[in-house]
């Protein structure tokens, strides 16, 4: 393993990575902010680690609620020091409960897009140097069409957009599919409707959307499920703790566990080299990284 060299501008080659299993990588998006990305990230990625699974959450959105607070979490580092080489990829994961790994967002307004190719290619050697074992990589994105947003989205294997009852929650969704689909080239999306408050609202909400894309765009949208509207998530969050940690037997928590298992039964992800760094690699095209 290479020695921790984190700003090495214009040194692309990757050492051959030793066999690893492929890390699933599921981007959880929205297009519009407050339809729930951070609890569906933070609820799904305890659900997984919950179930056996290596889990890290990835927080990117520098929305309101953080990833880290809403677990109760004391960040030393973020990328945004992984990046400059004042720590390690290993300095920046916190543990959360039942295991899960959290990298948190980086404070301040740089987003992961606005990296310089030097800044990359340090990031790039601080996933390879990741020696803990892992299954899966949840990405909480940022709200809204931005560049990272998509990039991330772009990178990931399965992009999970969250949708809820509300006209601009579904015009803001088909907007970022409309951009992922002909843009991004993303030709499959699921569909979580959030905070629904009967049994078939979400397949309504699904409906609705896929009426639409199946009209104008090239895409597979799947229906994953849906969480149910529950006051526990918000006592939840005033203990600083995910509502499947705090109140497991809630309404939401068991879509949660629900829908983690039906993430549990896909198939196993197509990566050429199976490692995480692969992730990384898709998102910065222009470093010639690229496998
Ligand atoms: N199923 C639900 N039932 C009740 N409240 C919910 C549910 N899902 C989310 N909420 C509440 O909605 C609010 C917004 O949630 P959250 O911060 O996860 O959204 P977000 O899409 O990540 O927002 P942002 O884009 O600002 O980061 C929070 O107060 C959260 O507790």
């Amino acid at each position: 393993m290479l020695p921790h060299e984190p700003n090495a501008p214009g040194n692309l080659h990757l050492a051959s990575p030793p066999a690893r299993k492929p890390v699933r990588t599921v981007a959880v998006t929205g297009g519009k902010g407050g339809v729930g990305k951070t609890s569906v990230a933070v609820n799904l990625a305890l659900c997984l680690a919950e179930s056996g699974h290596d889990t890290l959450l990835l927080d990117t959105d520098l929305g309101l609620a953080n990833v880290d607070v809403l677990l109760g979490l004391s960040p030393k580092f973020t990328l945004a020091d992984v990046v400059s080489g004042r720590c390690s990829i290993e300095e920046t994961i916190l543990t959360g409960p039942k295991g899960l790994m959290v990298v948190p967002a980086a404070s301040g307004k740089r987003h992961m897009t606005e990296l310089s190719a030097a800044e990359h290619v340090g990031l790039i050697r601080a996933f390879s140097e990741l020696e803990r074992p892992l299954d899966t990589m949840i990405i909480d994105t940022a709200a809204g069409l931005g560049d990272s947003v998509l990039t991330f989205s772009q990178a990931a294997h399965d992009v999970l957009v969250v949708v809820c009852n509300e006209p601009a929650s579904i015009t803001d969704a088909y907007a970022l599919i409309k951009v992922l689909s002909r843009e991004r080239g993303v030709s499959r999306v699921h569909v979580l409707a959030n905070m629904v408050r009967s049994s078939g609202e979400g397949r309504e909400l699904f409906d609705k959307l896929s009426r639409v894309t199946d009209k104008f765009l090239q895409v597979n949208l799947n229906f994953i499920g849906a969480i149910p509207f529950d006051e526990w998530m918000r006592r939840a969050i005033q203990r600083q703790q995910a509502v499947v940690q705090a109140y497991p037997a809630s309404a939401a928590s068991m879509a949660f566990r629900a829908l983690a298992q039906r993430i549990d039964k896909w198939s196993a992800p197509m990566v050429p080299r199976g490692d995480v760094e692969f992730f990384v690699e898709r998102m910065l095209p222009g470093t010639g990284a690229a496998a």
